[in-house]
């Protein structure tokens, strides 16, 4: 799904949280947010999601407003998801069963994404009892199992072990990009935006600094992207501080 986004911005308690001109997300690409506690990332990823309006501007999915069947294509994971008081596999697969799937495709579905994820042995375990990793994993696995146009990630790895990382990585890049999602992930972790990511945005303080495919990023001349990333060039080149 494409998006695009045209002097918009939000305001909370008087203060300008987020200000954009313009902002394009394309399908089949990866983008990474990144930036700073308080930037406005978060508020930018509810704006998209529909989950907050913005105070003004033009927000369009496939060059129309929201729709009942844009939200249906959508999917939203938030920094502490709010899981269902069931099953693991109830949670899982609760978009298809509000889809009306058929049991057998439901049943299919949701054990092949807990196998890629390797949480099979959740299956029959309450969902609102899980390791903060775990809790993540499903609620991926659960915003995933539906196949979305528009994948909206709110640091989905924050908790989770380096190899478990790895693995929601490739699934990401390996299973979902190919169907042809759009996938905006925020993250802290600046490897990960620079392993998986196509394009990625600098923001700070509500301002768009900086959108830049993902080599010419780690290449920018923006000095707040660089203090940023405590990005020195050395000798041999670009060096990455924190990456
Ligand atoms: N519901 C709200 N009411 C009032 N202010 C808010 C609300 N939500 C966010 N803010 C403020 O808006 C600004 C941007 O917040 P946002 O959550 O978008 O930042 P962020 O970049 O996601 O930060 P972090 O990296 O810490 O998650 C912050 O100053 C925050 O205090």
């Amino acid at each position: 799904m494409n998006i695009t986004m045209e002097n918009l911005y939000k305001i909370y308690n008087n203060k300008k949280v987020l200000d954009i001109g313009n902002l394009t997300f394309e399908k089949n690409k990866i983008y990474g947010i990144v930036g700073p506690n308080g930037a406005g990332k978060s508020t930018l990823l509810k704006i998209i999601a529909s989950l907050e309006k913005p105070t003004e501007g033009i927000i369009l999915y496939e060059s129309s407003p929201i729709s009942s069947e844009n939200l249906k294509g959508m999917t939203y994971v938030s920094q502490n998801p709010y899981l269902l008081d069931r099953s693991c596999f109830n949670n899982i697969s609760y978009p298809l069963q509000i889809r009306k799937m058929d049991n057998k495709t439901i049943e299919d579905r949701v054990l092949t994404i807990m196998k890629d994820f390797k949480i099979e042995y959740l299956k029959e375990q309450m969902a609102t009892k899980l390791s903060a990793g775990e809790g993540q994993k499903v609620a991926l696995a659960r915003a995933l199992v539906f196949k979305p146009e528009l994948l909206l990630l709110d640091e989905p790895t924050a908790n989770m072990d380096p190899s478990s990382i790895e693995m929601v990585e490739h699934i990401l890049l390996n299973k979902i990009k190919p169907l042809g999602t759009t996938i905006i992930i925020i993250t802290h972790n600046i490897g990960q935006a620079k392993r998986i990511c196509d394009e990625i945005v600098y923001i700070e303080d509500g301002i768009i600094y900086e959108k830049e495919e993902n080599n010419n990023f780690f290449r920018t001349d923006n000095l707040k992207t660089r203090k940023f990333l405590s990005l020195e060039y050395t000798d041999m080149g670009w060096k990455y501080g924190n990456v």
